[in-house]
């Protein structure tokens, strides 16, 4: 297990080009233990190549990256590290039930050709739980409404346990109700001790949950700090209302309003 101040991501001067275009630069990027981190920025900035970087989806042109302490090509704990795609293509025309779906979570966790176990049973079904669909486990994923998708996508990654959980745009298409319902998932994650890394172009019901913004412009970090957008937030911090730790967050010099930030890239 990690303890609160151990960084589970550390990338330092991370890039990325695909087909030689620069798409990211000069990234560093640490995340600690527990945090619960919001990754955003206008449209094509960059968020979701980021988020593929750390997991190794996409190949870094430079940079040193690490998961839990370990150089990335050392690092083969991938039971640790669960990652929640934008939904779409994922869920679709798949003529699975949710139990299924969530059950095949677990795969990372199994040993080669064995039958599901009693500990298997229980992340199942706890992780059905925690997403609010435990009386839905029979029925077909496309059934279900889109923000119900993207909560059983979330009990996929939930059954497998781990410890670091990168979620894409996990609210986008999805209504405001449904929004509740999903950061409610995440507040019982984050509770739980979990490190979230959230892609986000808006936080909505999310925003009181987050320790630290990273604000992407134009394939760089242009901000990362404590979340300023919102009054609201700083005063949940006061309270300690959904502190389960304290950290220093890093500032940069000049510290611009987080929204204005991403506004202003809009195109
Ligand atoms: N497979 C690809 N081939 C070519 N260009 C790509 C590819 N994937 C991403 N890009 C480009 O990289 C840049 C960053 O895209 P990325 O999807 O990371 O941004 P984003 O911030 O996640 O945006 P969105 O909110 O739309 O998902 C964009 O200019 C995009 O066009």
């Amino acid at each position: 297990m990690s303890t609160s101040t151990d960084p589970v991501v550390e990338l330092t001067n991370g890039a990325v080009a695909i087909a030689g275009r620069p798409i990211l630069r000069q990234i560093d990027l640490t995340v600690r233990s527990g945090e619960f981190v919001a990754l955003m920025g206008a449209n094509g900035s960059g968020k979701s190549t980021l988020v593929r970087a750390l997991t190794g989806l996409w190949p870094l042109a430079t940079g040193s990256l690490r998961l839990f302490g370990t150089p990335f090509d050392a690092f083969d704990d991938w039971q640790r590290v669960g990652f929640v795609p934008q939904r779409g293509g994922a869920t679709s025309g798949v003529p699975a039930s949710v139990w299924e779906i969530v059950a095949s979570g677990r795969l990372t966790r199994r040993r080669l050709l064995r039958p599901l176990g009693r500990a298997d049973r229980v992340a199942i079904d706890d992780a059905l739980e925690v997403v609010g669909l435990a009386d839905r486990a029979r029925e077909g994923v496309a059934s279900l409404s889109g923000g119900q998708q993207q909560r059983v996508l979330i009990a996929r990654a939930l059954a497998g346990e781990p410890e670091l959980f990168f979620l894409d745009e996990p609210t986008a298409g999805v209504d405001l109700p449904n929004q509740q319902v999903l950061a409610d998932t995440l507040e019982i994650m984050s509770g739980r001790g979990s490190t979230i890394v959230l892609v986000a172009h808006e936080l909505g019901p999310m925003a009181p949950l987050i320790d630290r913004a990273v604000v992407m412009r134009d394939g760089r970090v242009a901000y990362d700090g404590p979340p300023l957008a919102s009054v609201d937030v700083a005063t949940a911090h006061l309270d300690g209302h959904h502190h389960h730790h304290h950290h220093e967050p890093e500032r940069h010099d000049h510290a611009p309003h987080v929204s204005s930030l991403i506004e202003g890239e809009h195109r």
